[in-house]
């Protein structure tokens, strides 16, 4: 298994050092563009495109608002950052297995990443936060992991090398969530514009029931979402500084109190009508929409993030 995975490592180098020009190859940053967030690559300079499917180990990304390519190029004054955005992810419920989520995040640290910022598309679980802002991650909870094997790290170890105990509690880089919130402050930013919270992830593709809902944020989930616990506990494992980056693109359905027919019933009936609250449902129109709205604020703040890393 290792020199199978080995092989393939070797066969996607090759082909990106075949196609990238020198300046382009030793990328420094790496960023994961969430679903609708793809323009986060137009703070690119000299870019280059490379489709995922010229790159063995890759899978196809089938959601909308995910392209599958890599791009590089750079970002920041003179000769810049050398930088790759993952444009599309892959998240396991498209039946990818967790290998293959994760494999563009190994990929990423073989050449040279060190710094990884991930964003995402997350539906608000604390009241406090507005569609439309951006939640700098400080912390998850990982369901899926807790309860069953999906976790990339689960199996035999690929890696010998590698500890076969990964700790997380200090998974979210403090130096880059410092970064964003400096990155935020120069660009003027409102205040509520960039929060701080806890990412639960979940494995989709269902959106929560309002039980669902309640249950993650009595446990302290800010944001909810379908992917990036994979990639930053593969960064991890790779050594790199990660930090995570949630729009939020609605609020998950948390009413009060559940509907209650029953009381509804009895009121019809004592002639009494009480009035029936709105259906209200998400949708991934809503959440692409949002993205679209808001993916310049978000280049903007990675864009400036790593020009302030530029001069560290
Ligand atoms: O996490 P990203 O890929 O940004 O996408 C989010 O949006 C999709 C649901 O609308 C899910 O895939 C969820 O995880
Ligand atoms: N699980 C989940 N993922 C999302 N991605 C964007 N919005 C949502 C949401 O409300 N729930």
């Amino acid at each position: 298994m290792a020199q199978t995975q080995t092989n393939t490592f070797t066969a996607t180098l090759d082909v990106l050092a075949s196609i990238l020009p020198t300046h382009l190859r030793k990328p420094r940053v790496g960023i994961v563009c969430g679903s609708g967030l793809s323009t986060l690559a137009s703070s690119l300079r000299d870019k280059v495109e490379v489709p995922y499917n010229s790159l063995k180990g890759f899978g196809k990304s089938t959601v909308e608002g995910h392209k599958s390519s890599l791009a590089f190029g750079l970002i920041g004054e003179g000769d810049g950052v050398p930088v790759v955005a993952m444009l599309g992810r892959f998240h396991p419920y498209e039946g990818h297995p967790l290998a293959t989520v994760v494999y563009p995040i190994r990929v990423l640290a073989r050449l040279g990443v060190k710094h990884l910022i991930i964003t995402n598309a997350a539906g608000g679980l604390n009241p406090n936060l507005d569609v439309g802002s951006i939640v700098v991650i400080q912390d998850h909870l990982a369901l899926p992991n807790l309860t069953g094997p999906l976790n990339p790290l689960f199996g035999p170890q690929p890696f010998p090398d590698y500890p076969r105990f990964l700790p997380l509690s200090d998974a979210y880089s403090v130096t880059l969530r410092r970064l964003a919130f400096l990155a935020a402050h120069s660009l003027s930013f409102p205040d509520s514009a960039l929060q701080e919270g806890t990412y639960a992830w979940v494995s989709g593709p269902t959106y929560e029931t309002p039980a669902e809902g309640r249950f993650l944020r009595s446990v302290g989930a800010d944001v909810v979402g379908m992917s990036t616990v994979p990639e930053v506990v593969a960064a991890r494992e790779e050594g790199m500084e990660v930090t995570v980056l949630s729009l939020v693109t609605n609020k998950v359905v948390i009413p009060d109190k559940p509907r209650s027919i029953k009381e509804e019933v009895k009121a019809e009936l004592a002639g009494k009508p009480i009035p029936i609250p709105p259906t209200q449902v998400v949708s991934h129109e809503e959440v692409l929409e949002i993205g679209k709205q808001k993916a310049e604020d978000m280049r903007k703040l990675v864009t400036r993030m790593i020009e302030l890393l530029q001069k560290q």
